[in-house]
């Protein structure tokens, strides 16, 4: 899939609004723009020496520094980003997209930007939602699609060594081939890729059967302005730190992973989806812990709240008549467990089939698709999340949800959660807001996005459990970890990188 920019998604498969939602729409103020998008204009690029630099490294073919390759490399997908892609907004857009083929080329190109003057950013799928791909100062995107390859799959030790350039359904077929999964499918499935879910420390939709992404790399090799680093020479060790630890989630700020070796798991055979209803979100969440805690758990788990399952059930009665409650879905890749359905039971939830399973699985990634229609039917429509231990999180979900309330007054929203990556000792809590576009949507969110992250903060959560730091949230996690590590990053950075050319600004405030 090509990603377009300014729009989500497969554009040979865009997703309409049904009637009912646009008519649903005007209950909230929403109203029709009918704003047309703007065509971004060109600005001057590099010097005829950065350029032949890049083409010495990579080969002239690879190099692109037409208006329409930056163009498409112009920042990521949260909705402030579409939105600036909507007005033109060309200042996050790089000077060339440069397409190495390999780590070492990957590695002299680092080992040359300094002298260049050129800043790089490393863009494996492109679909961050916190602006990790919009750096301090212009810059040069080394997009990594061509390191593409299963390299290694070592049967014995159901491990794969996968290029970082490897797409997600990519990786999936790679692995297929030889009868395995990786076993992970965040939302952005169909764009991200295997670089990205090591630097942001991706979790996806069967977390609870396979663990996050994090979770599942055993080994990683990283090209640095000073060298290379590889990771990973067994499974555990205790000979000190794992740095691994420190790779993961790095956002490109302390090299470009160029390949991860990664645990895999014998593909499954069958597969079942069911819906569970629960009287309220309390009550589903006291059963997803216990779940959690003492098991066993499913592939998938996932609840709503009330009124994300309002919203999402288009059909009430798949909640048994029209009772209310909220939907919780369970996922099992390989047999049936019915001792997790007698937990679920026991826990005062009533099993309603196969029916809302399939639908959640059916339509699992095309939910971020309506973002596009709603934003040009005039509605503000954005996520955010966090995770916090299981006794903070009713209190955590309920100032989060007060505080994108307040900070929307004017345009009442509605503010949908659910929980769909668990822990024994805690959860994560995924939040979508609705509402009605002011007449200035990029300030209006960001102040409401202020207002959230500071209510938690103030609640005892983290600033982001898996779409990372990137720049949005790069003075929320320096508040959240504190100044000494703050000054352990950024010594950290000035070692690999001490001409500060990866990634400025994104995860680690500036001096
Ligand atoms: C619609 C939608 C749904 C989403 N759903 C989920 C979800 O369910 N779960 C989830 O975890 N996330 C989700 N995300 C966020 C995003 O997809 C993840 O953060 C993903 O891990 C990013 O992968 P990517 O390959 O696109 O990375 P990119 O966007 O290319 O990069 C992310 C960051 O890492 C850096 N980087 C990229 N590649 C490398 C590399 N090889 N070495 C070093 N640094 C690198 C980039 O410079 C950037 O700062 C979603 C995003 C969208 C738009």
């Amino acid at each position: 899939m090509q990603l377009t920019p300014g729009r989500w998604g497969d554009p040979a498969h865009p997703v309409d609004l049904p009637t009912a939602a646009v008519d649903a729409l005007k209950h909230l103020g929403v109203r029709r723009t009918d704003a047309e998008p703007v065509e971004p204009v060109d600005r001057p690029g590099l010097t005829a020496d950065q350029l032949s630099f890049l083409s010495q490294v990579v080969g002239n073919d690879h190099v692109a520094s037409d208006l329409e390759s930056r163009w498409a490399h112009t920042r990521g997908y949260s909705t402030t980003d579409l939105l600036r892609d909507r007005a033109g907004d060309t200042s996050d857009m790089p000077d060339a997209v440069v397409y190495p083929a390999s780590h070492d080329e990957v590695q002299d190109l680092l080992a040359g930007c300094a002298e260049q003057d050129l800043a790089v950013v490393p863009y494996s799928g492109g679909t961050s939602v916190v602006g990790g791909l919009a750096p301090s100062r212009r810059f040069v995107t080394v997009d990594l699609r061509r390191l593409d390859q299963l390299v290694e799959l070592d049967e014995v030790s159901r491990t794969a060594t996968l290029q970082a350039g490897v797409r997600g359904p990519a990786a999936e077929a790679l692995l297929a081939e030889r009868g395995y999964t990786l076993g992970h499918f965040p939302q952005s499935y169909e764009g991200a890729s295997i670089g990205g879910y090591a630097a942001a420390r991706s979790s996806g939709q069967s977390s609870a059967g396979y663990g996050r992404f994090d979770q599942m790399v055993v080994g990683v090799t990283l090209a640095t302005p000073r060298g290379t680093i590889e990771l990973g020479r067994a499974p555990m060790s205790a000979a000190g730190p794992d740095l691994r630890q420190l790779v993961l989630g790095s956002e490109g700020a302390f090299g470009i992973i160029t390949s991860v070796v990664v645990r895999i798991r014998p593909r499954p055979t069958e597969r079942h989806f069911e819906g569970w209803r629960f009287e309220s979100f309390d009550t589903g969440l006291a059963a997803v812990r216990r779940l959690a805690q003492d098991g066993p758990l499913p592939t998938v788990l996932r609840l709503s709240d009330e009124v994300e399952t309002a919203v999402n059930l288009a059909d009430p009665d798949v909640l048994g008549g029209g009772s209310g409650g909220v939907l919780a879905i369970i996922g099992f890749d390989g047999p049936y467990n019915q001792a997790t359905a007698d937990v679920l039971a026991a826990a005062g939830g009533t099993n309603l089939g196969v029916e809302p399973g399939e639908l959640w699985r059916v339509g699992r990634y095309r939910a971020p698709y309506l973002r596009d229609p709603l934003l040009d039917e005039g509605a503000l429509v954005e996520t955010l999340e966090t995770a916090a231990f299981w006794s903070r999180i009713p209190a955590l979900k309920a100032a989060v949800t007060e505080a994108l309330v307040g900070a929307l007054g004017a345009t009442p929203p509605l503010v949908l959660c659910h929980i769909s990556h668990v822990y024994e000792t805690g959860a994560s809590l995924y939040f979508t807001v609705i509402c009605a576009q002011s007449d200035d949507p990029i300030e209006q969110w960001r102040t409401a996005k202020r207002a959230a992250n500071q209510a938690i903060a103030d609640a005892g959560g983290t600033i982001s459990h898996h779409h990372g730091v990137g720049t949005d949230h790069r003075d929320a996690y320096a508040t959240e970890i504190g100044p000494l590590a703050v000054e352990t990053l950024r010594a950290v950075k000035q070692t690999l990188d001490p001409d500060n050319v990866l990634n400025p600004g994104i995860l680690i405030p500036e001096d």
